[in-house]
Parts: structure tokens; sequence; C-alpha cells
């Protein structure tokens, strides 16, 4: 089959290539129909990695976040015009203790592979997730993320002593909001302290118990476990500012990417026996999970819908640009294409 791929082949421009897949019988055809951007994304397309990353990896298709309708099953397992969540992970080797997700041999979508940017994806089987029809197909286009959110609260599910009592998210964007939306099924029973840097972002998190900007949190505030979903420089200061509140013996989950090495006080993580844990991705396990929690909860499908906040059809390479162009300058929520190439 000839597929039209559109790559990123450097900073800030797109081409179009003519590639030939070849399609066995453990593959299904989809046509990209909801492409959401996450921050790797951006760091590609405005030059912001490494110019040694940047060679590794370009020219290669952007979005590892997407929902697309089946155009072709050679089994006859999906109806054409099933919908459905494409796993952006592509793991090449089995093993026994290093999850899919961490296997440095797995592909990963628009990390060195091509993402969903195309005309056609050829998908293995096993990367499809059905996405329920009373899905909202914006907010399903970033079931990604949520999965990654899935994945870090499944970790600290295993990873954390007894104390549930409170759980701190450090972050107010796209991550953090998804990772609270989840923490309320997760940890239905705990508090959920939110610090961020914009009251503005965190009046979106209405059903979190309670929410501090960062430069004005009480000295006694205390946190169980938490999570740091900032990135960037950021981070060092929200790891930081976790060590200071959580109770000793807390994990700290750390998912946030920072393209330059941060600083952590060791000194207090060993003296008080902290687990700092990373998180990366996420794997086909996850992506069920995540669909499984948004079936179950209508509440949950509408905080995530809240998310949902720039939306715009694209038909060429121009609309492309300029739809990254608009991503670095929406202030809330996730950037939503309709795919129209
Ligand atoms: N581990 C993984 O698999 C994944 C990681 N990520 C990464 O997570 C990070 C966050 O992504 P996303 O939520 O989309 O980004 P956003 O920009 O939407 O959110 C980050 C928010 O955190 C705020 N912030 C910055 N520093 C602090 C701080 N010290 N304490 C509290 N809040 C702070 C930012 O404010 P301001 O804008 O003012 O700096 C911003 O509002 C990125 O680095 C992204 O690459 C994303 C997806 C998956
Ligand atoms: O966003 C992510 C997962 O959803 C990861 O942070 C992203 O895949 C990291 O990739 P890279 O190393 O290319 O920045
Ligand atoms: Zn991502």
């Amino acid at each position: 089959m000839l597929n039209q791929v559109y790559r990123l082949v450097s900073p800030r421009q797109f081409e179009v290539e003519t590639v030939a897949e070849e399609v066995d019988a453990d593959d299904l055809i989809v046509r990209p129909k909801f492409l959401s951007i996450c921050h790797a994304d951006t760091r590609y397309f405005f030059g912001q990695r490494s110019q040694a990353a940047l060679r590794a990896k370009l020219p290669m298709a952007l979005i590892h976040e997407a929902v697309g309708e089946v155009v072709y099953d050679p089994r006859n397992e999906y109806k054409p015009g099933t919908l459905v969540a494409m796993v952006p992970n592509t793991p090449v080797k089995k093993d026994s203790i290093i999850q899919e997700n961490y296997l440095p041999s797995s592909r990963f979508r628009s990390s060195g592979y091509d993402g969903f940017m195309q005309e056609y994806v050829c998908l293995r089987r096993d990367r499809a997730i059905t996405v329920p029809s009373d899905f909202d197909p914006h907010m399903a286009a970033f079931i990604e993320m949520v999965s990654v959110g899935v994945q870090a609260l499944t970790k600290l599910e295993s990873t954390m002593d007894e104390d549930q009592r409170v759980i701190g998210i450090w972050g107010d964007g796209n991550l953090g909001y998804i990772t609270a939306t989840l923490v309320k099924q997760i940890f239905p029973d705990s508090q959920l302290l939110v610090f961020g840097r914009h009251q503005s972002k965190l009046d979106y998190f209405s059903f979190a118990d309670k929410t501090y900007l960062v430069d004005d949190i009480p000295a006694d505030v205390k946190v169980s476990q938490a999570l740091e979903c900032t990135g960037g420089q950021g981070s060092e200061a929200a790891i930081q500012q976790i060590i200071q509140h959580i109770q000793p013996m807390g994990t700290a989950i750390l998912m946030g990417v920072s393209e330059n090495p941060v600083g952590i006080d060791t000194r207090s993580v060993l003296a008080e026996g902290l687990t700092l844990r990373g998180v990366s991705r996420s794997s086909r396990e996850d992506f069920k999970r995540a669909v499984d929690i948004l079936s179950s909860s209508p509440v949950t499908r509408e905080r995530l819908q809240n998310l949902v906040g720039y939306v715009q059809k694209v038909s060429s390479i121009q609309d492309i640009t300029n739809f990254f162009d608009s991503a670095l300058t929406n202030y809330w929520g996730k950037e939503v294409m309709e795919w129209d190439v």
C-alpha cells in the first residue's frame, strides 16, 4: 500500500513523503481522525531538543496521541468505521521483568519512529483499543495522556507505603489535570491537593479538595504521596517542594520531562527515606484501564472534556504549521487537530 506520511524534516519544516507499507494479517489500516499535541512534539517542532537528538530522530512524523477509524482489517475482526485509540508504543521484544514502555528496544511513535501524522496508519492489531461510542472524540484524542496518568498511579499503588490520606500533585497543566481526575477514581478516599503556578488554571481543578499557588504554601501542609507533572526547569522547584512537604518514607512519582538535568536535594531524600520513581509513556494495559475508568465514570469524561482547549481542522502542511504555532499560545488545555489531509 502506498501511504502519505507528513514528516518533520527540520524544526518548523514538514514534508510529505510517499511510503510503501507492507500490510500483513496482523495489521489494521486506520485512518487517523483526531490528533492531539504533546509537549514532546512541540519540542521537536520548535527545535527545543539538542542538535544530537534532532539529528538522530528526524525526519519523522510527529504525534503520539490519536484516535482513528479502522478502514481495513484483513481478518474482519473490526468493522470498518470502528473508532480506535492507537497505542504509540510498539514492543518488539518480550521481557519477564521490564515492561513494554521501559524496554529500550520498543518503538515509540514520534520519538524516532513515525507518529500518527499520516494518511493511513498501518497498526499492529494489538495496538488498537476500541473507543466506546459515547466518548467525545476530541477528548478521546488524548487517551494516550490519560494512559500515562494511569501508568503513574498504577506505579504509585505498587510502590507507596500504606499512607493514602493525602495525594499531592505538582503541576497545573494538562498532565496535572488528567492525573488529578484519575486520583479521584483510583484513590477515592484520599484528599487531593494540587499545587500550581496559575490561579486561573487551578480554578479548573474544582474537584480537588484544595489547591495552592506554589509561592504561597503554608509550611505545615503535608502530603502522603506526590506526583510531579511540571517538566522543564520547573521540575527542579517542584521536586524541591515535594521533598519539603511529603511525609517521611513517602513516594514521589516523577513525570515531567526536562531537557537538562535538574538538581535534587539528595541529603533530604536520604534522611527521610523517600522513594523517587520515574514514569514514562504507557502500555496497552494502561490504555485498557484508562478506557475502563472513562467508561464507568461519566463525571471523569466530563472533567476531561473541559481539557479540550483548542480544536482546528487541518488539511494542508500550512494548516499543520499554523496549528503548532497556535499550540504555543494556547493557555489552557489540549490542542486537537481534526485530521483532514
Ligand atoms: N512521563 C511521560 O510519559 C509524560 C510526560 N509529559 C511531560 O509532562 C510535562 C507537563 O506536560 P503538560 O501538563 O502537558 O504541560 P503544561 O505546560 O500544560 O503544564 C505544566 C504546568 O506546570 C506548571 N509549573 C511549572 N513549574 C511548576 C512548579 N514548580 N510547581 C507547580 N507547577 C509548575 C506550568 O506553569 P508555567 O507554564 O508557568 O511554567 C504549567 O502550568 C512536560 O514536560 C511533558 O513533556 C507529558 C506526557 C507524558
Ligand atoms: O510524552 C511522552 C509520552 O506520552 C514522553 O514524555 C515522550 O514520549 C518522551 O519522548 P522524547 O524522549 O522523544 O521526548
Ligand atoms: Zn506524550
